[in-house]
């Protein structure tokens, strides 16, 4: 891909005017609210009798932080453009969840977090008016939360046309039988609806045999068979959960934008949700990098300060130089969206996500061991931060994936280009090394 020939726009990587006076807003609410209240936060939750229940007092404080986001307008920053949402672009959103990811409540506490925010934006760009007003309004509202499945345990699910849930039309309902796997969210008591994707359509073409249909979790039939857990936790009460569904039935009105178009609803709802992760990414890694020199700083061994031994400030200086390189790659991959549309800016989305999770998890790794043993334990964030980092190396498609669409377009577009490819002709033909 040759920037060179993309609109000139995409280079404008400055935040509007419009929502600046909204950053600086989400920076104090993150730093005077969400941060102290984390602590407390967890330390209830230690508390918890049933892993999938909330302690007494954790729901309150995430009810006061949604509340007073909202007043002060902070909420449903992720929907570009919409009549429901604040109206920021990509773009601008960008440089909010840059600081979203630095507290872990701070998402949802602006009712942006995932998976909502993708089920949400499938809701309002596909949803009838009356999946609006049921499942939508909620959601927006930050009353409900909701999850979205399609991995399976039984087959290698980043080829969605594997996907072997089937959904059958009988009698005006869909019969629903199947096994979906790390379902995120879907152990939170206030999940009550499911974007499920199954096949529909076994012998239509290969990219039309895929549906995505709501099926609100307590149906019958579905059943929480358990938490699937990430470096031996269950990250309760969210949850990644293991769902069986047995002959589940739901009104054949629950299908979203018709048979056949589960493929075409996924091409919307993983641009801006994968980009939502990447933006977090480089607030993660912002606090890591804080973190590192913090406590560089305040320890000596072997008559220096940590941070001046070995080569531990070439490790900052590295880190450095990654996160702004992430950060105007994830600048650019959002203007994309705004400039060419989800669709035309997929290559940029996946460029994005092969590259920022893995350097945020390179960067908190770092971060641990400049920590020594503290940097393993409860005593920081650290551990979660990177646990969080390497899902996202999974999580909406693995790396590999990302790579491949980058390298098919990069190909296709050498193929494509006459000028490329006479060029590198040309110097084999003449054998001669023209320098830098
Ligand atoms: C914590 C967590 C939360 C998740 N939340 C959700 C959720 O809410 N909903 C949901 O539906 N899913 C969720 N997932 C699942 C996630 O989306 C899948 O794990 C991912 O899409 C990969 O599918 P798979 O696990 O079946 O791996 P497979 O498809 O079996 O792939 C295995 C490996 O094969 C390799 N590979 C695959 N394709 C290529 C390629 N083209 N080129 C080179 N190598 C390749 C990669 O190394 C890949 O990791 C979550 C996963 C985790 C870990």
């Amino acid at each position: 891909m040759n920037s060179a020939e993309l609109p000139a726009e995409l280079n404008n990587l400055a935040m509007s005017e419009a929502a600046r006076p909204l950053l600086d807003k989400v920076i104090a609410h993150v730093r005077d609210f969400c941060d102290p209240a984390y602590e407390e936060y967890e330390r209830l939750g230690q508390t918890r009798t049933d892993r999938f229940s909330y302690a007494p007092g954790q729901l309150e404080i995430l009810g006061d932080l949604k509340a007073r986001a909202k007043k002060e307008g902070l909420w449903n920053f992720f929907l570009p453009n919409a009549d429901t949402g604040e109206g920021l672009s990509n773009l601008d959103y960008a440089y909010i969840a840059f600081e979203l990811g630095k507290n872990p409540l701070a998402s949802e506490t602006l009712n942006c977090s995932a998976p909502d925010t993708g089920n949400m934006e499938v809701l309002e760009r596909v949803g009838t008016q009356e999946q609006k007003e049921r499942w939508l309004k909620p959601l927006l509202n930050g009353e409900i939360r909701s999850a979205f499945a399609m991995t399976e345990p039984d087959v290698a699910s980043s080829d969605a046309r594997n996907i072997s849930t089937t959904a059958v039309l009988e009698s005006g309902e869909w019969v629903i039988n199947g096994e979906k796997y790390y379902i995120s969210g879907a152990g939170d008591p206030r999940c009550k609806i499911m974007i499920v994707m199954v096949k529909t359509s076994p012998e239509a073409e290969t990219f039309r045999q895929q549906s995505q249909i709501l099926v609100p979790i307590d149906t019958p039939g579905v059943e929480i068979v358990g938490p699937m857990h990430v470096f031996g936790q269950d990250h309760a009460p969210h949850g990644h959960m293991h769902i069986r569904f047995t002959n589940v039935r739901v009104p054949e009105e629950n299908i979203l934008w018709g048979e056949g178009r589960g493929f075409e609803i996924s091409q919307l709802r993983l641009g801006p949700g994968r980009i939502h992760h990447c933006m977090r990414s480089i607030g993660s890694a912002e606090k890591a990098l804080d973190m590192m020199i913090a406590r560089g700083l305040s320890r000596e061994a072997f008559g220096r300060k940590i941070i001046d031994l070995g080569k531990n400030m070439e490790t900052i200086s590295r880190a450095r130089i990654e996160i702004e390189a992430c950060r105007l790659m994830v600048l650019k991959a959002a203007r994309a969206m705004d400039v060419l549309g989800n669709k035309e800016a997929r290559v940029w989305v996946s460029m994005i996500k092969a590259m920022v999770p893995e350097k945020a998890c390179k960067i908190i790794d770092e971060a641990m061991q400049m920590h020594g043993a503290t940097g393993l334990s409860q005593w920081t964030d650290l551990p979660d931060m990177y646990m969080k980092q390497r899902t996202i190396r999974l999580a909406d498609g693995p790396d590999e994936v990302h790579h491949a669409v980058v390298a098919r377009a990069e190909r296709k577009a050498f193929e494509a280009s006459n000028t490329r490819r006479q060029i590198v002709a040309k110097r084999s033909q003449n054998h001669v090394f023209e320098g830098p």
